[in-house]
């Protein structure tokens, strides 16, 4: 399965993956990278990793519907199968979504349903695991549908929320698991398909 990622800032689910796949412990080929952040680590990264890569904001497609077409065809012409969402801070469009319905994972900093929804990113999460006074936190990867974070969960880890804890020290331990937690969920979805591929071509 060939990957694209979509990242607004470092990449590091992207990172992790793509060393995953340099190292032989994912069968996968990583080919794109999309970020809505002309500034992002992620962009330069994936540049110096040979990926295609493309800055589509709505900056450039002021148009909601004209930001997912260019997204949209981006990804059909680097022939992506599987779309990683690392770290994408924007609302995935109807015809991405439709096009590649059941193979766009996204992971998120909390155990989803709590702490998840629009307005609910990066350090926002922590805050608010640490306000609620949450004894447990953890990182989600779910499939991605039109309703943000409201896409069937495919994977979860926790982690324990300490007395004392700040939001850096909330997020470190949390941001510790996240990279494995994304391995792990895109080989299982990796080997389903391999699965329905050995099939359809076993099927007379
Ligand atoms: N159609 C979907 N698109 C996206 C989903 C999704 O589930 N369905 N997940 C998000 C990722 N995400 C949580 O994991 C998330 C990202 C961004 C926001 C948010 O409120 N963003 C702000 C803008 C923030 C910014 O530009 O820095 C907003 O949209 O007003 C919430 C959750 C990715 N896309
Ligand atoms: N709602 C999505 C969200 O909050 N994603 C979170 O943003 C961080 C991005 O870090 P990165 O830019 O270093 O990859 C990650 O912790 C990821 O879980």
């Amino acid at each position: 399965m060939n990957l694209a990622f979509l990242a607004s800032h470092g990449g590091s689910a992207a990172r992790h993956l793509t060393q995953a796949c340099r190292d032989g412990e994912l069968d996968a080929v990583p080919v794109a990278l999309v970020s809505n952040n002309s500034r992002s680590p992620a962009l330069e990264w994936a540049r110096e990793e040979g990926l295609e890569t493309a800055h589509l904001s709505s900056a450039k497609y002021p148009d909601p519907d004209e930001l997912d077409a260019a997204i949209f065809q981006f990804l059909q012409d680097a022939d992506a199968d599987l779309l990683i969402l690392s770290g994408y801070m924007r609302e995935l469009g109807p015809r991405v979504l439709g096009a590649f319905a059941g193979r766009v994972l996204n992971i998120h900093p909390s155990l989803l349903p709590r702490h998840g929804g629009r307005g609910m990113y990066g350090d926002r999460v922590h805050r608010a695991v640490l306000e609620a006074g949450d004894t447990q936190s953890g990182a989600t990867v779910h499939l991605v549908t039109a309703g943000i974070d409201e896409g069937p969960r495919l994977a979860q880890e926790e982690v324990p929320v300490r007395p004392g804890d700040t939001l850096e020290t909330l997020k470190a331990r949390v941001q510790a698991i996240e990279g494995g937690l994304m391995l792990r969920a895109v080989r299982e979805v990796v080997a389903e398909h391999r699965a329905d591929v050995q099939m359809t071509e076993s099927t007379p």
